[in-house]
């Protein structure tokens, strides 16, 4: 990380560090006052998101509903696919609470960020302890991407949307499959709504 003068934020992404059992000893011994961001989205489509990257990058895999199970007669899920296994949000904060206050920690949700981007934004805002510069007005709901897009991007006056690899059809899959993985992941997303204080809606 480079250095940080008095009055600036340095802010490092990267999608792998909630599920890095070493990533929370490791963050915390650079700067126990770190403040932590995840953004987290219903499991089940984060699943499908996640199987329709794959899928992108090699077409030959095979399906999303055969790699779901261990065994699909007896319904067992194969929480060893990284998939599954990412979505069980309650495991992964449970080694981030060892090392972090829960308050230290701001809990995005992924679907207000396509629904209401401002207002989520705004909570990011408020976390960091910053102005709210971002507002509604920076944003338009771009009908052909089916996405919320910036107004204007950084340093130009044009708009601008994420990229293909952001917001991509997602494939067809068994409704039969999805219903079992809601099954799966309701007890999970509880507990990560009890521990987070807040009810992220994915189980009606
Ligand atoms: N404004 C806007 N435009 C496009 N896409 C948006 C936007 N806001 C949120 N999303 C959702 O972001 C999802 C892709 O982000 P990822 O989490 O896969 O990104 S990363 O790989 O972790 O960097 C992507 O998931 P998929 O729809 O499954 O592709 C989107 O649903």
């Amino acid at each position: 990380m480079p250095r940080t003068l008095e009055g600036q934020i340095t802010m490092e992404k990267t999608p792998s560090y909630f599920v890095t059992r070493e990533a929370p000893a490791r963050i915390s011994a650079m700067s126990k006052d770190t403040k932590l961001i995840v953004v987290v989205r219903d499991p089940v489509t984060r699943a499908i998101s996640d199987y329709t990257q794959t899928l992108s990058k090699r077409p030959d895999i095979p399906t999303f509903e055969s790699l779901t199970f261990k065994n699909r007669s007896t319904g067992l899920i194969d929480t060893s696919w990284s998939a599954i296994q990412i979505g069980i949000y309650a495991k992964h904060l449970e080694l981030w609470l060892r090392h972090f206050p829960v308050g230290q920690m701001l809990f995005v949700s992924g679907e207000r960020l396509i629904s209401d981007p401002a207002g989520e934004l705004g909570r990011v805002q408020d976390f960091l302890g910053l102005k709210r510069i971002i507002t509604d007005k920076h944003f338009y709901f771009n009908k052909t991407k089916g996405f919320p897009c910036l107004k204007k991007a950084e340093g130009s006056s044009k708009p601008h949307c994420l990229g293909k690899t952001k917001g991509r059809t997602h494939p067809e899959i068994d409704p039969a499959v999805v219903q079992r993985l809601r099954e799966f992941y309701r007890p999970f997303n509880l507990k990560f709504y009890q521990m987070t204080g807040h009810d992220f809606g994915w189980d009606g």
